[in-house]
């Protein structure tokens, strides 16, 4: 074993997840905790995070964490009857994307932020489908802060389900037909535990 691959983990070693009709790749170390811990606080002080709403059944209701949306110009992007205005790209956000573009192997122009800030903001059911996303997107979802456990099911039989704790510098790749049939969620939990960012990269086409 040479002394690199004893002292360090393999950066960009990924573990390959394969559901029916759905693929994912997991690679949990991606960043390195130390660079981990200032991307969290970065992004926490200079992302410019909003509390959304969104009409369900007629009622403006609060989405239950904190968003922003940053990407190219003309990349504006529609869900749960809002319609985001890409903020321009920062440092922080230039320097993950091109990590990210060269494990997932693909350009990204876009990213939703989500921020939790405890265990009570959470993101419910949803398949990242909408149209300007392309038929099989690729989606690469980065993690800072707190674990979260990420759970998926099958449009068509609930029973059918995964799994996966999404780690501090972590990199979760969603691709293939996962989105057309699965869907995922961040579900709330009781546990005391601090904030968590996701970032989720994206390829709008317009
Ligand atoms: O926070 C997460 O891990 C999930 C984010 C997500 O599903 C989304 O932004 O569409
Ligand atoms: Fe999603």
């Amino acid at each position: 074993m040479s002394l690199q691959g004893s002292l360090f983990e393999e950066p960009d070693a990924g573990n390959a997840i394969h559901l029916k009709n759905g693929e994912l790749a997991y690679y949990p170390r991606l960043f390195k905790p130390a660079e981990s811990d200032v991307y969290y606080q970065t992004l926490l002080d200079t992302i410019d995070w909003k509390q959304e709403s969104m009409n369900m059944y007629g009622k403006q209701v609060l989405f239950p964490r904190l968003m922003a949306w940053y990407g190219d110009v003309a990349t504006s992007y529609s869900f749960s009857g809002n319609t985001f205005e890409p903020r321009p790209w920062t440092a922080a956000l230039q320097e993950i994307r091109d990590r990210i573009t060269h494990i997932a192997q693909t350009d990204f122009n876009s990213v939703l932020l989500n921020l939790y800030r405890s265990g009570s903001d959470s993101m419910g059911w949803h398949a990242d489908d909408e149209p300007e996303l392309g038929p099989q997107p690729v989606i690469a979802s980065v993690n800072f802060g707190a674990s979260r456990r990420f759970l998926l099911r099958y449009k068509n039989d609930h029973h059918l389900k995964h799994e996966i704790l999404l780690e501090h510098g972590s990199l979760l790749v969603m691709k293939g037909t996962l989105q057309q049939y699965w869907e995922h969620q961040v579900p709330k939990t009781n546990r005391q535990i601090s904030g968590r960012i996701n970032l989720t990269f994206r390829f709008i086409h317009s």
